[in-house]
């Protein structure tokens, strides 16, 4: 049996599969969590590798292996591959002002918006990676004197993997090439100009692979794929069909379908990124998805089980009752410096079931209304296929449909972005065209009506929601 690894160093944690290269086969499994918060050093994520690694077994018997991470988080490295400062993550957004001064610098407001997606088809907010590098140059001179090259998380995984040999031997793919404001997905070329224009000076890059591109070995001589950003990964992973919209509900909220043509949306609410195949991979992307079920779960003072029962024996929309997620600000819609809030208490709402069903049914409207901005940009949505930790919840998969308005296909628990990172490693292994073909054990189907007045109350809502004045 020849193997494959996938490896998925997420926001909160890393996992590892290892699967038969030619059926998908699950054959072991590790996992390990990330520390907590918005900033974080590198070597942390490569501490939970190696203990992930371990629990699975190792890979000295694996065929080829390949890495998917959270997307846009900045790692400054020196000239001698050190890391100058923790890498701020894609959900930080101390870089809000950056995104804004860059935006204004490409001529401001609707053009300087133009500009940016006809140079890179994403329009700056403070996740993605060049707006971190402006806060880095205005607000620590001295760290980013030192900074000799900029790389994303999966690209200085996949580097450390195979020895980190230098600067010139840093790889990376389109998919998370294309978050990062200075890689244009449509052109497949670096802006170095825009990189400049970021960060006051040109410093060093990953080489962008193809999609069965070799980035390096592991030790054992076995090749190392390009790798991948986590959704593109997700996509791949969750075996997604023509027609079919992928919703995962992560740390991040994100909704993307795998496209021939980049969505050229201005207003910025859908992304231009591209895929693993060598396509564009349209993207709207959420701050706040599964924490706002955590956070519920610590209100209540229940468990994910108890928090999923309390939603479920409540009425559809909360007789009133909304919560706008906005725990983290928001970047879609573009408010990073807003809050969450609770509106239409009564004291009919003010019990924990009404609660509970309004965390489910918040969440879930921000994710429907990047289904809807997906869909106004062209893309084609017959269903969607639910996947991330927040999947886990019956409330969630029983509610999504109404909010939706499709049938909402939700595979087998899994790590998809792992298995996707497996199925790149397996194409990497194999060759051929495409990837291969691995059986999925059949997805559950929920359907139910759209119920229009749960996104109606929601929409109220969040246009009447404040923006911190500090933070
Ligand atoms: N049964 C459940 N119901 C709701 N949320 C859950 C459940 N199980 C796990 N989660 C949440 O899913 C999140 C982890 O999902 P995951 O897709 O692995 O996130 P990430 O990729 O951002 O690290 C955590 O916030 C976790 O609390
Ligand atoms: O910012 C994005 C994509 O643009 C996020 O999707 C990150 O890639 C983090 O993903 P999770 O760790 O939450 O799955």
């Amino acid at each position: 049996m020849t193997l494959v690894a996938g490896i998925d160093s997420s926001t909160q944690s890393c996992k590892v599969v290892i699967r038969d290269a030619e059926t998908g086969k699950l054959v072991r499994q590790g996992r390990a969590s990330h520390p907590d918060g918005t900033e974080v050093h590198p070597d942390a994520w490569w501490t939970a590798l190696q203990q992930a690694i371990d629990e699975a077994g190792g890979l000295d018997d694996v065929a080829a292996a390949s890495v998917a991470g959270q997307q846009h988080g900045m790692v400054v490295l020196d000239s001698d591959g050190e890391v100058v400062r923790p890498a701020l993550l894609w959900n930080d957004t101390r870089s809000a002002g950056a995104a804004a001064d860059l935006i204004d610098e490409l001529g401001g407001g609707d053009k300087g918006r133009r500009a940016w997606v006809d140079a890179v088809g994403i329009v700056p907010v403070a996740s993605f990676t060049l707006t971190k590098l402006r806060w880095l140059a205005r607000n620590e001179p001295e760290n980013a004197a030192r900074v000799a090259a900029v790389c994303l998380p999966h690209d200085w995984l996949t580097w450390k993997l195979s020895g980190a040999r230098g600067l010139d031997t840093l790889r990376t793919d389109r998919s998370d090439a294309s978050g990062t404001l200075y890689w244009s997905a449509a052109t497949n070329e670096y802006r170095h100009d825009l990189l400049e224009l970021g960060f006051g000076r040109r410093i060093a890059v990953p080489e962008v692979l193809g999609p069965t591109g070799i980035a390096g070995t592991l030790p054992n001589g076995a090749p190392l794929g390009p790798g991948a950003g986590d959704n593109a990964a997700a996509g791949l992973g969750a075996g997604a069909l023509p027609g079919d919209v992928v919703i995962s509900i992560g740390t991040s909220g994100t909704v993307f379908v795998s496209s021939d043509v980049s969505p050229d949306d201005p207003s910025g609410a859908v992304s231009g990124f591209a895929d693993t195949t060598g396509r564009f991979l349209p993207i709207v992307v959420t701050l706040n998805a599964a924490r706002v079920l955590d956070a519920a779960t610590k209100l209540l003072g229940v468990d994910h089980e108890e928090l999923s029962r309390l939603a479920l024996s409540a009425p559809a929309g909360a007789d009133g009752l909304v919560l706008i997620p906005y725990l983290e600000g928001e970047r879609t819609p573009n408010r990073p410096n807003a809050t969450g809030a609770i509106h239409g208490l009564t004291l009919r709402t003010s019990d924990p079931a009404h609660l509970a069903r309004a965390a489910v049914e918040g969440m879930l409207c921000a994710l429907a209304d990047g289904l809807d901005a997906l869909v106004a940009r062209g893309a084609t949505a017959n269903r969607i296929v639910l996947v991330g930790g927040g999947a886990r919840s019956e409330a969630v998969r029983k509610i999504a449909p109404a909010l939706f308005g499709l049938p909402v296909l939700v595979p087998p628990p899994g790590e998809y972005v792992a298995d996707g990172a497996a199925r790149q490693a397996a194409w990497v292994a194999v060759g051929g065209d495409a990837p291969p073909t691995w059986s999925a054990e059949a997805p559950e189907v929920y359907e139910d009506t759209s119920v229009p007045l749960i996104r109606e109350q929601y929409a109220a809502a969040r246009d009447a929601v404040i923006d911190r004045v500090s933070r």
